[in-house]
């Protein structure tokens, strides 16, 4: 479990995130939501604790308070983050890419050298989870983008997490692709019991595969439930009376997803 105590981000005078306490149980799929400029990136980050203005504790459990720069290392070593760009090297192949996910296991000067056998295996078996292995020596700017954003998730399989955060996976993808990628992360963190915070703009996907979801609004927590209660009132406080429609995905891609949930992408 990891628990946020009045955690709070502010930009010199510009609060991002209003002092928040909230706590993240093993295994759940929270999902953020809100409009642009909300907070959710913020809040997501400070669950790594990356901001640099950063206040309040963050406690993780067997870890403590990450104030202590070990409980940092060792937490950041267990938390993989998926990133809306992908945030990979392009002309790298896939499996060097997700070979960063090891670094955090080695020592920088380690790090030059090939990696021991055992990360090679779950760098390959990381790439067979997301149906990719065929890819591994692939350079990956190669690759469609749906692909790419499947290496990222390998990349952080390849660490071993216990946490995933992602911000905003699938927002670069069309959305029937959109649904493929977030349904594999969905479903690899269930199999493995790998918490996830993520971060999304598709309030139809949110409500599918969201365990919880947390609204939020001008840097502050409006919402934090079961999927199911996201009532018309809690959506429309979210985004500001925009209405529901031109949010969700369109008919025609709905359908397709229903003919066709199968790779490649
Ligand atoms: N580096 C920064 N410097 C100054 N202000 C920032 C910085 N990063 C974020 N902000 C501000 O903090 C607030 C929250 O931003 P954040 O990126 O968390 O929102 P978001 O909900 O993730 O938005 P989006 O959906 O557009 O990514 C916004 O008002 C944003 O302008």
């Amino acid at each position: 479990m990891i628990e946020l105590q009045n955690v709070s981000v502010s930009y010199g005078d510009a609060i991002a995130l209003y002092p928040t306490t909230l706590k993240l149980h093993q295994g759940q799929f929270t999902v953020l939501l809100g409009s642009s400029g909300a907070g959710k990136s913020t809040l997501l980050r400070c669950i790594n604790s990356l901001h640099a203005s950063q206040r309040g504790a963050t406690i993780v459990a067997g870890l403590g308070n990450l104030a202590n720069s070990r409980a940092l290392r060792m937490h950041r070593r267990q938390t993989g983050m998926v990133f809306q760009q992908h945030q990979l090297i392009g002309r790298l192949t896939a499996l060097q890419n997700v070979s960063m996910g090891r670094m955090g296991y080695h020592t920088a000067l380690r790090s030059l050298f090939p990696l021991p056998a055992k990360d090679q295996s779950i760098c390959l078996q990381s790439l067979d989870r997301v149906g990719l292995l065929h890819k591994a020596l692939s350079r990956v700017d190669a690759l469609s983008g749906g692909q790419q954003q499947r290496i990222g998730i390998a990349r952080a399989l390849a660490q071993q997490p216990k946490l995933v955060l992602a911000d905003e996976p699938v927002a670069s993808l069309d959305p029937a692709t959109a649904e493929r990628v977030l349904s594999l992360l969905h479903r690899i963190c269930k199999e493995d019991g790998i918490s996830a915070v993520v971060s999304l703009h598709q309030v139809d996907l949110a409500q599918r595969y969201a365990d919880r979801i947390i609204g939020l609004s001008h840097g502050r927590v409006i919402f934090d439930a079961a999927p199911q209660t996201l009532d018309q009132a809690s959506y429309d406080t979210l985004y500001e009376q925009v209405p529901r429609s031109s949010l969700s995905v369109p008919q025609d891609a709905r359908e397709e997803r229903l003919i066709d949930t199968s790779f490649p992408m």
